[in-house]
């Protein structure tokens, strides 16, 4: 988008036709209840603030995208939700991740169970090198998942909407689908387990157009059940499946220090049409970033 200097009141940038394509489905209601919630979280690498004071919350059976320039910290943002950061040397969060109220940063909580209940697909989709239905069966497993596994195989992957595909190949490799198709045995995986929430870092991004559009009509119709949060460059995406954007950039502080920061966020319609912060309209309409 960068470089174009385009006018927000003569042409919007995306095309809007939130949520949900071609769904005609309803924006999100004043109703809808926070299942996350984040209260000035600052995540740090040793020293380095990536991410300053982010407030906002995650609601229930919505998609929420985090936008942004490169940078910006989405990502860091995305991976404090399920403390993925964790294992990295140096790593440290301020502030509050709250899971139904919850702080998930509490000393007695433990973040292998944090990450069974929010659930994380990657950018680059990641199947394990082994047969299509070892793949979901995998969390089942490690989690004493009890009842018919089969049953559970065919679910995950019926509602990752790649069970007709693979019904008559389930014990081929995984690594021998194409990349869409991984990137939704990877979804399926990942909601064998039934998780609440969904992080997804850039889902599409490795992806083709129609494997793309796949994964977008998935997101969409996992809303129902599942709570999602994504990460994308493609403001097009963001508001053509989220109901709720966040918007971050990357600002620089007296001390010349680099940090990302939240700088707006709103249900997805609005902020593409009526951001509230000039910062959101020179994004969207490409005037930076
Ligand atoms: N493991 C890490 N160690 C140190 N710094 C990191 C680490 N991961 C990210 N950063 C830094 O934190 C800042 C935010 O990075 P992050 O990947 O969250 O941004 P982003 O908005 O997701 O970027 P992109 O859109 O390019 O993926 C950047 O300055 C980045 O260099």
């Amino acid at each position: 988008m960068s470089g174009s200097n385009m006018d927000l009141t003569t042409r919007p940038a995306v095309a809007l036709n939130t949520p949900g394509r071609d769904s005609g489905a309803p924006a999100p209601g004043p109703s809808a209840t926070p299942v996350m919630e984040l209260h000035d979280v600052s995540v740090y690498y040793g020293g380095y603030e990536a991410v300053r004071g982010t407030s906002m919350p995650i609601q229930q059976n919505q998609v929420t995208a985090m936008i942004g320039p490169s940078g910006c910290g989405k990502s860091t943002i995305l991976r404090a939700l399920n403390r993925m950061n964790d294992p990295i040397p140096g790593a440290r969060v301020s502030g509050q991740v709250l899971f139904h109220g919850q702080d998930l940063y509490a000393k007695d909580v433990d973040a292998i169970q944090v990450r069974r209940r929010i659930g994380m697909v990657f950018q680059k989709p990641n199947p394990f090198p082994k047969s299509i239905y070892d793949n979901v069966a995998y969390g089942l497993r490690i989690n004493g998942i009890k009842g018919r596994l089969d049953d559970h195989v065919e679910e995950a992957l019926t509602r990752a909407a790649l069970w007709d595909e693979v019904k008559d190949k389930l014990k081929s490799s995984g690594l021998s689908l194409s990349g869409g198709q991984q990137q939704r045995l990877c979804i399926a995986r990942t909601i064998a387990v039934k998780p609440e929430v969904i992080l997804m870092d850039e889902p599409c991004s490795a992806l083709d157009p129609i494997a793309t559009a796949k994964i977008e009509d998935l997101m969409f119709e996992l809303a129902s059940d599942y709570t999602i949060v994504i990460v994308t460059h493609n403001m097009q995406q963001a508001a053509r499946v989220s109901h709720y954007t966040a918007f971050f950039t990357a600002e620089v502080d007296d001390n010349q220090e680099r940090f990302g920061r939240l700088v707006e966020f709103s249900q997805t319609g609005k902020l593409f049409t009526n951001p509230s912060d000039k910062r959101t309209e020179d994004y969207i309409t490409g005037r930076f970033g």
